[in-house]
């Protein structure tokens, strides 16, 4: 179940020598890239009239992609804001047989295509090159980037000043960080990648859908996976672990505590954590939603880390964790918001992505650094991102049920960064079932209809 491959401009770049040296030159890539986006926005925009912003740098696609839409019959006109720089760029441009309009000039049209500037831009846009975007992008019916958004940091995902928003971007090769990360992604609409032939591998890939087949003739409810979620202060929290634990398919949930209610098929253990915990068809163990960070809390806490069992430590235990040592021993899964990262993680330097990493490797666990971006990450460098998620999910005790979803694949026998990939995954896809106003509570039933989709 691995994921699209995201690269940072360096390694893009790198992906990019390894095709020249295969011995295609700068312009055939060039060509690829306009032609793949000329394509794309034709089957988004058709035939309507188009205005195609041309950079100063390195990028002559820009002047492909007229050409190419021209081909196809599109009424074009180009504006650039100054000579290409390089070779290519300019080979490219002598083959743009039209005007070439000047940026601060230029009249707008129905459809703007920004190819100002690619993944080597690192401060804000000049005055002269926003306010005629701007101006243009207003006027226009749809606005689509080529491979990313003008004025936006590449590795990270910042705005590095004013900005505007898009109907759609066409990645060039493979995605970058931003086409994943906030507040980038929020700016580029549908985003696609334009195939160009670059074999990219990343140590960083997107989330992709699990494959989580159902239960085989050979399989019982152990096999399935046991889940133990330990309930502690507040009992609601944990209920909805259990219960997310249950329908993203485990075979069998233990609630271990005193609290009432819950659906008939959940198990209630009232004796001590440790004697629940010695049971060895235990798959998964999840504490922290709900448990409270007071002493009883704790000790409970000491339980679990003392089981050896695999783990998924989540809000309060994470509070917990903080007052303690790291490295933790035996991988487990860590899902912190921002708030408890903060926390735990003081002051980690670079983007969410490395702050990720390191944390991982501080703690010698699989870390979810959860949000509307949520990146996870490995002792050992491997990392992934969430595609955008709907926002709905801003609601309390849906991280609950993340974790009793991540505790449900970990049981089942899946490595823990693959678990909490798929537990990720299977919340989106709730999330979108369940709809807007969602509450936590919705995502449980709709965590059993995004199962389907993982067969
Ligand atoms: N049905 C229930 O019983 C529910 C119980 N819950 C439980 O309630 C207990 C305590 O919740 P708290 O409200 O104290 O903990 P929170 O996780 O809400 O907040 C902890 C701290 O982090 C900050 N924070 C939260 N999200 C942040 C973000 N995205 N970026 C930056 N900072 C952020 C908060 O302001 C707070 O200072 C936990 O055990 C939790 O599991 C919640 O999970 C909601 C549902
Ligand atoms: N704006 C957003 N867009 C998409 N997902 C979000 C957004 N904000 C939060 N989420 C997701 O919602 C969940 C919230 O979990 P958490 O902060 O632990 O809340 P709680 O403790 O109340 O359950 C996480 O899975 C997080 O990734
Ligand atoms: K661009």
């Amino acid at each position: 179940m691995s994921g699209r491959p995201i690269l940072t401009a360096a390694e893009t770049r790198t992906a990019e020598d390894a095709v020249f040296a295969t011995g295609v030159s700068v312009e055939e890539l060039m060509e690829r890239a306009g032609q793949a986006v000329a394509e794309a926005v034709w089957r988004y925009a058709g035939a309507a009239p188009t205005l195609v912003l041309c950079g100063p740098g390195n990028g002559g696609d820009g002047y492909v992609i007229a050409r190419a839409l021209a081909d196809k019959g599109v009424k074009v006109r180009v504006a650039a804001s100054g000579e290409p720089r390089t070779d290519a760029a300019q080979a490219m441009r002598a083959r743009w047989t039209g005007p070439i309009e000047a940026l601060a000039e230029a009249d707008p049209a129905p459809i703007l295509v920004d190819a100002l500037f690619g993944t080597g831009l690192a401060r804000p846009l000049d005055a002269v090159i926003i306010g005629p975007l701007e101006r243009l992008a207003k006027a226009a019916r749809q606005r689509i980037a080529v491979d990313l958004p003008s004025g936006i940091g590449t590795d990270d995902g910042a705005l590095l000043g004013a900005t505007i928003d898009y109907e759609m971007t066409v990645a060039l090769g493979n995605l970058k960080p931003a086409h994943r990360l906030q507040p980038a992604v929020a700016s580029m609409g549908r985003i696609v990648v334009a195939d160009i032939g670059l074999n990219a591998v990343s140590q960083l890939v997107e989330i992709a859908r699990p494959h989580l087949p159902a239960p085989g003739a050979s399989d019982h409810k152990y096999t399935r996976g046991l889940v133990v979620v330990a309930e502690g202060a507040m009992p609601g929290a944990a209920m909805l672990s259990a219960m997310a634990a249950q329908r993203a398919g485990a075979g069998y949930v233990v609630l271990a505590g005193e609290g009432l209610g819950g659906p008939a098929a959940m198990v209630r253990r009232g004796d001590p954590l440790a004697t629940v915990l010695a049971d060895d068809r235990v798959g998964a163990v999840v504490i922290g939603p709900g448990l409270g960070r007071t002493n009883a809390g704790a000790l409970l806490l000491d339980a679990a880390l003392a089981s050896g069992r695999r783990l998924v430590l989540d809000a309060d235990a994470l509070v917990l964790l903080a007052e303690r040592g790291l490295p933790l021993a035996g991988i487990p899964i860590l899902t912190p918001h921002e708030g408890e990262f903060a926390r735990l993680f003081v002051d980690l330097p670079g983007t969410r992505i490395d702050r990720a990493r390191a944390a991982a490797a501080k703690a010698q666990a699989v870390v979810v650094l959860k949000g509307p971006d949520t990146v996870i990450a490995t002792p050992d460098g491997r990392a992934a991102i969430a595609p955008p998620a709907p926002g709905w999910l801003a609601s309390a005790g849906t991280g609950d049920v993340l974790a009793g979803a991540i505790g449900a694949c970990l049981a089942r026998g899946l490595e823990p960064f693959e678990a909490a990939q798929a537990g990720v995954w299977l919340q989106a896809e709730a999330a979108r079932i369940a709809g807007p106003g969602l509450i936590a509570d919705d995502l449980i039933p709709a965590l059993q209809t995004a199962l389907v989709a993982c067969g």
